[in-house]
C-alpha cells in the first residue's frame, strides 16, 4: 500500500523541544539530522534551535533531507490582525529559505499549554467577537503564505481555543478553504476528543499536513485523573511513536489514501528524550510504518 506521493519525517520533538529548551539540549543538529538519516526519513520540521538557513541548508543537502514546515504561534486575537501579520511574514522569509513548504499556525492567545494548569479541564473559550478576528486574521495570513509559495495549515491544538472537533468545525466553516488549510494531528485529536478519525472523515480535502503521534492510554487517563498540565503529561508519556500506543494508523493511513492525500507525515512524539531514546524510537517508528503501512499488515491497536 505504499504510496510514492506521500513524504515521511519526524519532527525535532523526539530530540528536543522549543517549549521546554533545557531537555535534550546535547541533542545537536548533526545528531538529530544524522538519526533521521539512520531511521530513513526524508525530512523533519524546523525546530527552534535549528541555524540561519544559509547553514541549515547545507547540513541539509548533505544528508539529502528537507525540512517540511515549522510551527508558527500567532496572537492574531491577543495582538490584532496587523502585528501577527507582521511577524508571520518574517516566518514565511525563513520558511522560503529553507525550502519548506508548510508554515503551521496554531493561535496561541489564552492559551494554557505551556502553563502549569490542568490540560484536561481548563482550556480557553473565544467569544463571538474573538472567532471573528480569528477567521480574518488567518485568512490573511494564508494570503501571506501564498505570496511566498507556502501553505497555511492550521494545528489544532490541547489547551487552545481551536482544540476540540467542534471548534475546528467552526473555524473550517468561517474560513477560505483556499486560505486556510487543517493540520490533521491524531494525538491531540484523540486526547481532546476520545476519537481520531471523524476529522479526517470530515476534512480529507482540507488536511494539508499531518502529524503522526501515537498515546498511551492508560498513561493519559492517569494524568487525566491528575489533573497535569499539558507538558507534566507528556513527560509523563502521554505520548509515543506510531505503533507505540493505542491508536490504529492503519485506518488513518487507508483513509489517507483513499482520499489522494499526497503531503508530508510527519512523526511528532515528545517524550522525554531522557527517557525515551530518539534515535531508539524513530526506529521503532520506522519499523511500524514499514511493517503496518507501507506493507499493509494488520496491528492489533485497541481503537
Ligand atoms: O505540532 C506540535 C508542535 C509542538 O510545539 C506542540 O506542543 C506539539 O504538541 C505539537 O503537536
Ligand atoms: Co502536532
Amino acid at each position: 500500500m505504499a504510496n510514492r506521493k506521500i513524504r515521511w519525517g519526524i519532527a525535532p520533538i523526539g530530540w528536543r523541544n522549543d517549549d521546554i529548551p533545557e531537555i535534550g539540549a546535547e541533542n545537536t543538529l548533526s545528531h538529530l539530522l544524522g538519526d533521521i538519516v539512520v531511521a530513513r526519513f526524508e525530512g523533519t520540521e524546523a525546530g527552534g534551535f535549528f541555524p540561519e538557513p544559509q547553514i541549515l541548508n547545507k547540513e541539509l543537502q548533505l544528508r539529502n533531507l528537507k525540512v517540511a514546515g515549522k510551527w508558527f504561534s500567532s496572537y492574531i486575537i491577543r495582538d490584532g490582525i496587523a502585528s501577527a501579520a507582521q511577524a508571520f511574514d518574517t516566518h514565511c522569509q525563513f520558511l522560503q529559505a529553507i525550502g519548506a513548504e508548510m508554515a503551521i499556525v496554531s493561535e496561541q492567545t489564552y492559551s494554557i499549554q505551556g502553563l502549569e494548569a490542568n490540560i484536561f479541564r481548563d482550556k480557553p473559550t473565544f467569544s463571538k467577537e474573538e472567532w471573528k478576528c480569528l477567521y480574518e486574521g488567518l485568512e490573511e495570513l494564508g494570503a501571506i503564505a501564498h505570496s511566498y509559495g507556502l501553505t497555511l495549515a492550521f494545528h489544532p491544538h490541547l489547551g487552545t481555543g481551536v482544540q476540540t472537533k467542534a471548534e475546528v468545525d467552526q473555524l473550517m466553516a468561517h474560513t477560505d478553504p483556499s486560505l486556510v488549510s487543517l493540520l490533521y494531528d491524531t494525538g491531540h485529536a484523540y486526547v481532546s476528543d476520545g476519537a481520531f478519525l471523524p476529522l479526517l472523515d470530515d476534512y480529507m480535502d482540507r488536511i494539508k499536513h499531518v502529524h503522526f503521534k501515537d498515546v498511551r492510554s492508560e498513561v493519559t487517563d492517569a494524568c487525566r485523573r491528575d489533573g497535569l498540565s499539558f507538558q507534566q503529561a507528556f513527560l509523563k508519556g502521554m505520548f509515543t511513536v506510531p505503533g507505540d500506543g493505542c491508536i490504529d494508523f492503519t485506518k488513518v493511513y487507508r483513509r489517507l489514501i483513499r482520499g489522494g492525500y499526497d503531503g508530508w507525515i510527519v512523526v511528532e512524539a515528545e517524550q522525554d528524550p531522557n527517557i525515551a531514546h530518539p534515535l531508539e524510537y524513530a526506529l521503532k517508528a520506522r519499523r511500524y510504518i514499514d511493517s503496518y503501512l507501507l506493507a499493509g499488515g494488520e496491528k492489533q491497536a485497541t481503537i
